[in-house]
């Protein structure tokens, strides 16, 4: 049997695709009283879909963990609710709901088999021996660990043993899997491997999942949608691709990837999200945010990725109205190449993929600086 069938057999009954719609309402949670008082999660709002992969990012401090742990009823809520399948959940015990974490730390019994760790939950409901051991056969299975199903966890690498903590809160059915940093101890390599194998499980199964990370990349390869949080806020809540391309705030767009942020002047806003704008020395028309016609001041969003730089003769660079720049650094990663530009609006950081080495300017050039305006993103400034 393949990983996949093993896990289907064992989910076999356990309809994924009605069930685990998790709805947090004003969700709240205040540690500490008087001005010790921290709003550690501030009157959340999230309807997570059955199946969807969501993941919680943003700097240390932000909420991330609270809110996780909440859902999974390990930190009472100072406020709000947590709704699942229409159920609230809030007087129900961790251990009563239905939903499975996996730690940072694996959080493995030292003195059980990887076997009677991943049956240890199925023993506290009683399973009948036989059933338990055919689940549990199912779970080791389906992460690929039944040759080290009779080993103790200090003989597993941390990988595996990561597995083995997968295994575990698979095998108790849950309609919601919640994975606090679960690759954080693990090293780059492995890491990669296992976040394209808990999605690859993950959507094959269709069990609702909430991811805490701080790592981007993780998130933005992972999720069907990711929730940045700032302040114990959420600051948006939207698919990988419109959070880098399309964020609703500087914070978002400065947390997510590397910004350039260039001054512009608005000529026009010319309706269907689009503005006209002068920047770097030309007139051209943006995407933009649906707030930034009414904002106050306005900022645009280049992407390094999204900058061109074209060789100029030395004599040639005092001519180009605005939009010349010195390049500062200019580093080659073989893939790409970054640089670093010095211009009248201050350093800009450019990513050249798949470069001609003929092509590369080198430290000390002058350039023109060009960027592809459709995939500029106009937002206001003070958001
Ligand atoms: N038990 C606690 N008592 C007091 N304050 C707490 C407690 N747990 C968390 N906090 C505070 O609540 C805020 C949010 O913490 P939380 O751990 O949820 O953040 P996070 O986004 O997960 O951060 P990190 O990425 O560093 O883990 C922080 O200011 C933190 O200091």
């Amino acid at each position: 049997m393949t990983d996949l069938a093993a896990a289907d057999k064992l989910l076999e009954g356990t309809p994924t695709d009605t069930v685990g719609r998790l709805q947090l309402r004003g969700l709240t949670k205040e540690f500490g009283n008087g001005p010790e008082k921290v709003t550690a999660v501030d009157a959340i709002d999230l309807d997570i879909e059955p199946g969807e992969f969501i993941t919680l990012l943003g700097p240390s401090g932000c909420g991330k963990t609270t809110t996780l742990r909440m859902i999974a009823g390990f930190e009472d809520p100072s406020g709000g609710e947590v709704v699942l399948d229409g159920r609230n959940m809030i007087d129900i015990p961790p251990n009563k709901r239905p939903m499975a974490m996996v730690f940072q730390s694996y959080a493995l019994f030292p003195h059980l088999k990887v076997r009677d760790n991943v049956g240890y939950g199925l023993k506290l409901r009683r399973l009948p021996a036989t059933q338990l051991n055919e689940e549990v056969d199912l779970a080791l299975e389906s992460m690929n660990l039944q040759q080290y199903a009779n080993r103790a966890p200090n003989q597993l690498s941390g990988g595996q043993q990561q597995r083995v903590a997968l295994a575990r809160a698979m095998v108790m059915k849950p309609k919601v899997l919640l994975f606090d940093e679960p690759l954080s101890n693990l090293d780059a390599k492995l890491r990669e491997q296992m976040r394209l194998e808990i999605r690859r499980l993950q959507r094959h199964l269709g069990i609702t999942s909430v991811y805490v990370t701080h790592d981007q990349s993780e998130a933005m390869s992972m999720s069907d949608r990711i929730v940045v949080m700032n302040k114990g806020q959420v600051e948006q809540a939207a698919p990988p691709e419109t959070i880098y391309r399309h964020p609703a705030s500087v914070f978002v767009a400065d947390f997510i990837g590397r910004a350039n942020f260039l001054d512009v002047r608005v000529i026009s806003h010319d309706g269907d999200g689009r503005a006209t704008v002068e920047v770097l020395g030309q007139r051209v028309q943006v995407p933009a945010h649906p707030d930034a016609a009414s904002a106050k001041d306005v900022v645009l969003l280049v992407r390094p990725e999204s900058l061109r730089l074209v060789s100029v003769g030395s004599h040639g660079a005092g001519d180009l109205d605005g939009h010349e720049g010195r390049v500062v650094t200019s580093v080659f990663f073989g893939d790409t190449v970054e640089y670093e530009v010095e211009t009248e609006h201050g350093k800009m950081a450019a990513v050249v993929a798949d470069p001609n080495v003929a092509d590369i300017h080198p430290e000390g050039a002058d350039v023109e600086v060009r960027f592809n305006a459709e995939r500029a993103w106009l937002l206001p400034r003070d958001s």
